[in-house]
């Protein structure tokens, strides 16, 4: 673990300040638990004392009776009987009661913790998702944050609840027969020593499990995400051996988990049983002696079957403190994480860009090992469209990285408006873009939502215009439900085209001043490509337009022509004529674009 548990336990109850009159509520609820299963074997002792023998009835249930009646047998086992129904009464009304609040109040934690916890994931920048993956956060989202829960509401309130009944029984016995009691605290010391030993190792198992399973969850989740890649190539059974390699080892941690547990519960029963025996052998001289009544001893033996109760609890909650501590530091830890790309210290507010971009002696890596990009200088003024042409791995995409910010350079400087971009807050610098890549991607919801995902709150009237803009209205209109008609996960109730246009309208009606376009058109047939180019066209009037491309054809409309090689600007030019683009042309082909 990262943090210590004592840290961890701080912070919890810290992120779970709002609910402190809820949580206090719980907690004094899980308090009368005690007394409650301390009342359990009380008509069963009466019965036996009063019933059975010669005793007097208890002043709490005496009192029924007027001073110079002498009850009989009858009528005690009805008020006996009567007892148990009010104590089940009692008990049951008690669990309703703590089930409902429970419920209440930890699915409210585990909201506020997972929306927290989502909000950081989102956030974080582009370089920590590439490093990470999806499925570790996917796990820690959906099953550590549930940790919160059982902390406070299961295991915590119910660990002091279990110590207290422990110590209220023991403390009864005490009054009852002090040796039986003394029997009663030899076995607690030796039971907790047995638990303590388990949970240290039961915590380093617990880490393990929660690894192991992340992993296999990311298999699970790899493969959905490309099942028709998956199912192309064949892959099935590779893909159940990678996922049954992974969960093989989430299994064996767990049956570790499992072998320690059952060696604790082995122990401690024969422990247990130890003290029932000597419990026995001393209650029944003390009853023949006279020393204790045949109901005194039933009410400790019964004290003493429920001492397992606690104890069990006890330790079972402390193991369940151990895993839930480790998922919870999993989550702060992810909580903690710097953003990478940082705002600034005043951040200048920025309501809409004109849109010049400069470029200024950049260089970038992703990692330690090999510059991406160097030394790149160029300067773009508003409005103008540049070409961003060059091989594979030329460092293209890198360059547009940059230029949104979802990485920051490592030397030089990136101007937009003649300022630091890193100067700007860093959402509205964000909200200066519009977006078109190759592969579009659309959430699963309507084609209307999907559109006025680049405006929130758009007018149907908005969203219609900018689809015709986009030339998607015609297509729209002819789908089942029109605009309403839902788009499948990630859109693939649509065609590639069709995608294409509805990301094309959600950057019309984004209405941003710069414009990204990542190979738009590089996965599209002939004739969807010329209808889509028309759109673009349309689309980059009057914004300052980057386009990466493979294809030379494609920028011909571009004014300004950037030529990147192995992170290099080889050649920058404006596009003054069919020549100069010809020779560029014959020259990319010659390095094999
Ligand atoms: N997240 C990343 N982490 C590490 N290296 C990366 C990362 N993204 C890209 N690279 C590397 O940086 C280099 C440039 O990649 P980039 O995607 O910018 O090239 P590109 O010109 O856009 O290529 P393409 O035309 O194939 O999309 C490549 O060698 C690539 O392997």
């Amino acid at each position: 673990m990262k943090y210590s548990s004592f840290t961890i336990i701080k912070r919890i109850f810290n992120q779970a300040r709002p609910l402190w009159p809820q949580l206090t509520g719980i907690f004094l609820l899980n308090l009368i638990a005690a007394p409650i299963s301390l009342l359990q074997p009380l008509p069963l002792k009466i019965l036996i004392d009063s019933g059975f023998g010669k005793e007097q009835l208890p002043a709490y249930i005496g009192f029924a009776f007027p001073p110079s009646t002498d009850p009989v047998f009858g009528t005690i086992v009805l008020v006996v009987a009567i007892f148990v129904i009010l104590i089940a009464f009692i008990n049951n009304i008690h669990a309703y009661i703590v089930w409902l609040v429970s419920t209440n109040v930890g699915e409210k934690l585990v909201l506020d913790f997972r929306s927290k916890l989502f909000n950081q994931i989102q956030r974080l920048s582009i370089a920590y998702h590439d490093r990470e993956g999806t499925s570790d956060a996917l796990y820690r989202i959906q099953y550590d944050t549930v940790a919160i829960r059982s902390f406070l509401i299961g295991n915590f309130a119910s660990f002091v609840s279990s110590v207290i009944t422990l110590l209220a029984m023991v403390g009864v016995m005490l009054l009852i027969n002090w040796k039986l009691a003394l029997i009663a605290l030899c076995i607690i010391p030796i039971l907790m020593f047995l638990t303590r030993l388990s949970t240290v190792r039961l915590n380093r198992e617990w880490s393990k499990v929660k690894v192991n399973e992340s992993k296999a969850m990311s298999v699970v989740h790899e493969v959905l995400g490309s099942l028709r890649v998956v199912k192309a190539f064949g892959q099935e059974e590779m893909e159940l051996e990678r996922f049954a390699a992974r969960a093989g080892d989430a299994v064996k941690s767990q049956v570790k988990v499992a072998r320690v547990a059952a060696g604790f519960y082995f122990l401690a029963g024969m422990v247990f049983a130890a003290g029932t025996a000597l419990f026995l052998y001393f209650g029944a001289i003390a009853v023949q002696s006279g020393s204790m009544t045949l109901g005194d001893l039933t009410l400790v033996m019964a004290y003493l079957a429920q001492i397992f109760g606690p104890l069990d609890r006890i330790s079972k909650n402390l193991n369940d403190i151990q895993s839930s501590l480790v998922s919870v530091d999993r989550v702060f830890t992810i909580l903690d994480k710097e953003r990478e790309v940082p705002e600034a210290a005043n951040p200048l507010p920025l309501a809409r860009c004109n849109g010049s971009v400069q470029f200024d002696q950049v260089s970038f890596s992703y990692g330690e090992d090999r510059k991406i990009l160097q030394n790149i200088s160029f300067e773009v003024n508003t409005g103008d469209r540049v070409g961003i042409i060059g091989t594979t791995g030329a460092g293209k995409s890198t360059l547009i990285n940059l230029l949104m910010r979802f990485y920051d350079v490592e030397s030089g400087t990136v101007y937009v408006d003649g300022k630091d971009i890193r100067q700007y807050k860093l959402a509205d610098y964000r909200n200066q873009f519009g977006l078109v890549l190759q592969e579009p991607v659309l959430f699963s919801t309507s084609i209307a939502e999907n559109i006025a995902y680049g405006k929130p709150g758009a007018t149907r009237k908005e969203i219609i215009a900018a689809a015709k803009m986009a030339n998607a209205h015609e297509f729209i209109e002819n789908c089942s439900n029109g605009y309403d008609t839902l788009v499948g996960e990630r859109g693939m109730q649509l065609s590639g085209g069709e995608r294409q246009r509805l990301s094309i309208a959600r950057a019309f009606i984004k209405d941003a001043p710069i414009l990204i376009l990542d190979e738009p058109t590089s996965a599209l047939d002939v004739k969807t490509e010329s209808q889509i180019m028309e759109a673009m066209e349309r689309l980059m009037q009057g914004r300052t337009s980057f386009m990466i491309t493979h294809r030379i054809d494609t920028v011909k409309s571009c004014n300004i022509i950037l030529h990147l090689e192995k992170g290099r600007l080889v050649d920058a030019f404006r596009n003054e004529g069919g020549d100069l683009l010809e020779k560029k042309k014959k020259q990319l082909l010659e390095i094999k674009i």
